[in-house]
């Protein structure tokens, strides 16, 4: 289980950039010099769960989860992992979680193994255990046929796998992926939702950002919806439909961040 506490981060404005004086809607994160990306983020995912955290452009998906895996120190807030605050001890943290961004890169020149067995070491997994691992991963995920192949030499789906595989090399616990599925080709999505599932079948918490609510649907057991930094939603896919008073959930993601959705204003229908 992982729970996220009042998590808030704040940004230096870079001088050149002049958030307040490009005369577009104000955006109440915008304090001059300092930006408030994350205002109090709060919400948890128990062990056997998915939750699919949702937003528009900006809204600070990629910040909690960045704060969350330790890659981001908050400025505020607490991080707690079973119950134990573990704020203080981003080793703890690291050790439990598995972080998979959207940015992650291979080392060109090391083969897959190579590759997977080298992040296993940084987790200082013993050598006996690291090798067995590595096989019945690369089982599980059919990647022996190219596994002695250098990165730069395999396609993207490929390349997913590695990546899903240097995330699970420690065993951990939490599962954290930040869009994963974009830019994927449809057999590389797919190999990652079933990934997914089989991971909650495993009893490991799961959670993910994404802008297909498609996958929310299918997938996840509860939703937290991120707007201008803070989370305005966080429960099951079925209570935030109820709440929003939609059983669309693209129109009930709609009303929730306060826009009107296109269906909305088509038929002129309730805002
Ligand atoms: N290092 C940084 N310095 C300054 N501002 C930042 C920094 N990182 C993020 N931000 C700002 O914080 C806000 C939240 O960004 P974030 O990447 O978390 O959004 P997001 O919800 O993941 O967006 P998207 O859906 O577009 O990926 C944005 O306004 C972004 O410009």
């Amino acid at each position: 289980m992982i729970e996220a506490i009042g998590l808030e981060k704040t940004f230096k404005v870079p001088k050149n950039r002049g958030t307040k004086d490009r005369g577009e809607v104000a955006d109440p994160r915008d304090q001059g010099k300092l930006f408030h990306a994350l205002r109090g983020i709060s919400f948890k995912c128990e062990k056997g769960r998915v939750l699919g955290m949702v937003g528009p452009n900006g809204a600070g998906k990629t910040t909690t989860l960045r704060v969350l895996s330790t890659a981001l120190k908050p400025t505020a807030g607490r991080i707690m992992i079973d119950g134990e605050d573990f704020s203080l001890f981003p080793n703890e943290i690291r050790r439990r979680i598995g972080f998979l961004s959207g940015t992650t890169g291979l080392y060109p020149r090391l083969t897959a193994r190579e590759m997977v067995m080298y992040f296993g070491r940084l987790h200082r997994v013993p050598q006996a255990e690291l090798v067995e691992r590595v096989d019945k991963l690369f089982d599980r995920f059919g990647m022996h046929g190219y596994a002695n192949e250098r990165n730069d030499r395999l396609s993207t789906g490929m390349k997913q796998k590695v990546n899903i595989v240097r995330t699970l090399i420690h065993d951990p616990s939490i599962l954290i992926f930040d869009e994963p599925t974009t830019g994927l080709d449809i057999m590389s999505v797919q190999v990652l939702l079933e990934f997914i599932a089989d991971s909650k079948r495993q009893q490991r918490t799961v959670i993910f950002s994404t802008h297909s609510l498609h996958e929310v649907e299918e997938l996840c057991d509860e939703v937290v919806v991120i707007d201008q930094g803070v989370s305005k939603f966080h429960g099951t896919v079925p209570e935030f439909k109820r709440l929003q008073g939609s059983q669309d959930l693209t129109q009930a993601f709609m009303k929730a961040i306060g826009a009107a959705a296109p269906l909305d204003r088509l038929e002129g229908g309730a805002a």
